[in-house]
């Protein structure tokens, strides 16, 4: 089997997840914040939520610099590394910090979402009977993640946030901040995400979700005691998604139809590495609860629609949509920026979606623009 292919079954050593972090591994410079029971929307208390965190630079006496980086499906809170023993991964945001939010200046937070599989409670987490929570993880929602952030925020001494920024998903919960909790955040920077999760975007996940639990390995979702893993699952899902983060346009010019000597076209070579990257760092029971998540996004939900939920936003919302993105289209940021009647920014990049985490000069200075006070 060629070795980009993640391989259909992954044997497991005892206790370990294929990708995702767990308990006892190099906690690096992450540090762990136990929120204790967490109220969720659909009903019921999570208990004993951990979300892992981490922190450049240093609350100032006025509380008044902290900025929260929210990240999309895939990120950590690892914004930028390396960043200390034990943590030798580059960062998903590298050059961020310091060269648009200087440590020095800001108290810059950035936390693995509740779901996720990098320190945070998850469905890889062990439940209050020792078991891994596997199926019996409650349906989440944006709005949940941002609560247990909120939380997170309080442990921390933060009243307010100047800044919570995020791309994607992570946008999602930048955009529910400051309607969950109005005094709490000055500016908001929603990049290349929406304010509803659109029929296309849950159609694209439909095909996501049905590869991973028609895996064998998915076992309903309660693989973590039986020593495999729906990689196979998992890698197809990545594959379908990797096509939507990037454009047409890119793929295209960057691998035509060149072929490769083991016979697979380049883009099909280059698509079974993205698999195999993601199904060596991430569990696929998050990958469920993070995708079902954003598929219930929608700030309107019980707030009146769209227009009127944020017709009385109190916080600054900047808005920026990737020229090139066909998952998140500029339309849908066009949308939230006509809403809440601020200006629509533009990304120009060629790559589409990713456009967001790999136009860095010019989100960069979007985001420093928009710190200042
Ligand atoms: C260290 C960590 O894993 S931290 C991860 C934390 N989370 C995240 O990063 C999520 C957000 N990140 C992402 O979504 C993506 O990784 C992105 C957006 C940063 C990727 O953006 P890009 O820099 O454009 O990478 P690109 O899509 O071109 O992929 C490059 C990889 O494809 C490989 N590749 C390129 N062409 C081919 C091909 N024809 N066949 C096989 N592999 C190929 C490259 O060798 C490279 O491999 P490497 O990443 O193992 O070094
Ligand atoms: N490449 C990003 C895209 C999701 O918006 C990720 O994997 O998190």
């Amino acid at each position: 089997m060629d070795q980009d292919r993640p391989p259909v079954e992954a044997d497991l050593s005892p206790g370990q997840v294929a990708g995702g972090w767990r308990a006892g591994d190099p906690a690096g410079a992450r540090k762990f914040a136990g929120l204790g029971g967490l109220p969720l929307e659909y009903g019921g208390t999570l208990p004993d939520v951990t979300i892992a965190y981490e922190t450049w630079g240093r609350l100032n006496a006025a509380a008044d610099n902290a900025v929260l980086i929210c990240h999309a499906l895939t990120g950590d809170a690892h914004v930028v590394g390396p960043a200390g023993p034990g943590q030798p991964t580059p960062g998903w945001w590298d050059g961020l910090i310091p060269t648009y939010l200087n440590p020095d200046d800001w108290f810059v937070v950035a936390a693995n979402v509740l779901g996720g599989c990098q320190g945070s409670t998850g469905p890889s987490s062990q439940a209050p009977d020792g078991q891994a929570w596997g199926s019996r993880f409650p349906a989440i929602t944006i709005r949940d993640q941002v609560a247990a952030e909120a939380s997170l925020a309080d442990q921390l001494g933060i009243d307010r946030w100047a800044a919570v920024i995020g791309g994607s998903m992570g946008g999602m919960r930048a955009l529910e901040w400051p309607l969950l909790y109005p005094d709490r955040v000055a500016t908001s920077v929603v990049l290349a995400s929406t304010g509803y999760a659109t029929a296309e975007q849950i159609a694209w996940c439909a095909p996501q979700l049905a590869a991973i639990e028609s895996d064998p390995h998915w076992f309903g979702g309660d693989y973590y005691a039986t020593g495999k893993a729906p990689v196979a699952g998992l890698g197809i899902a990545r594959r379908i998604a990797h096509v939507t983060y990037r454009s047409e346009y890119e793929l295209a010019t960057r691998f035509g139809r060149d072929p490769q000597g083991d016979g697979r076209f380049a883009v099909e070579s280059y698509l079974d590495h993205h698999a195999t990257k993601l199904a060596q760092r991430f569990d696929a029971g998050s990958y469920v609860v993070l995708t079902r998540a954003m598929n219930s996004h929608d700030v309107g939900r019980d707030r009146g629609g769209l227009s009127e939920a944020l017709s009385g936003l109190k916080a600054r919302l900047v808005v920026a949509a990737v020229d090139s993105d066909r998952l998140y289209p500029p339309r849908l940021s066009a949308e939230l920026a006509e809403a809440s009647t601020g200006p629509l920014h533009l990304v120009k990049s060629p790559y589409g979606h990713d456009g967001f985490l790999l136009e860095l000069d010019q989100v960069g200075h979007l985001i420093a623009e928009a710190l200042i006070r």
